[in-house]
């Protein structure tokens, strides 16, 4: 006989049944719009991200770096953006941004700092763990030039050290544009083992967009995106 308790019981299963089916997203996005001065560059009704390494592909002008800006929580935007089906950008600013880090296309930074200026304090920000820091020094090669100030960087130094600090910390995404640009093949190397063993160590996953052939890198691409005509499609 269907009684009370029977409500009870039913009710408390179907709420076991649909948690433990919650599916795991890195980044959701919804109804977001990206303006610059009244003109739309990016409109994403929805756009649901499992973890894993997603590649980002457009033309020149499509608006890969706009997207990464806003996703870096650098851009004012109207809409929603979840990380790990938990910290919304707006709601839970510190939480969401100690969790995901940024690297630009183009880094610049104050010509009078060197990097050991730089990852201390972008290392004291992240909580960088114990020993991450000569890690990625020697991947990367910034050891080369710890106490040189930025101001006489090639452009190639510039991007290890926006690498290594795009990856001080315990990010659980990591944004990476153009990390191709100006970097040498031995490095590129290096870097995308290190991308490899997050990937597989410690579940971390990344967003890239190049222009070059991302496919020469070897990565397990989880999925592939076509950005453009102010939309993120998904490339099958
Ligand atoms: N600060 C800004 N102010 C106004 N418009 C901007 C600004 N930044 C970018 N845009 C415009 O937004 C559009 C997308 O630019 P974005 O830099 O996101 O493209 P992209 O896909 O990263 O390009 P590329 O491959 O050349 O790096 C372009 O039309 C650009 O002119």
């Amino acid at each position: 006989m269907i009684n009370d308790e029977w409500y009870v019981s039913a009710y408390g299963f179907y709420l076991t049944c649909h948690s433990s089916f919650i599916i795991p997203l890195v980044l959701t996005v919804t109804n977001l719009t990206k303006a610059y001065s009244g003109r739309t560059v990016l409109m994403v009704p929805e756009l649901r991200l499992s973890p894993g390494i997603h590649y980002f592909r457009g033309g020149n002008g499509s608006g890969k770096t706009t997207f990464f800006r806003t996703v870096a929580g650098l851009l004012p935007f109207s809409g929603e953006i979840l990380l790990e089906n938990q910290y919304e950008i707006n709601r839970d600013p510190v939480a969401y941004r100690f969790r995901v880090n940024y690297a630009e296309a183009e880094p610049l930074y104050p010509a009078f700092l060197t990097p050991r200026d730089l990852v201390g304090f972008v290392g004291q920000a992240k909580k960088a763990p114990p020993g991450q820091v000569d890690t990625l020094l020697e991947t990367l090669g910034v050891d080369k030039f710890w106490t040189q100030t930025t101001g006489t960087f090639s452009s190639g130094m510039l991007k290890k050290l926006s690498l290594l600090l795009a990856f001080l910390g315990e990010p659980r995404l990591v944004l990476l544009d153009e990390p191709l640009t100006t970097l040498d093949v031995a490095t590129a190397a290096k870097l995308f083992d290190y991308i490899r063993q997050l990937r597989t160590e410690q579940n971390v996953s990344f967003l890239l967009t190049s222009h070059q052939d991302i496919s020469l890198t070897g990565l397990d691409l989880t999925g592939t995106w076509q950005v453009g005509e102010r939309v993120i499609a998904a490339v099958n």
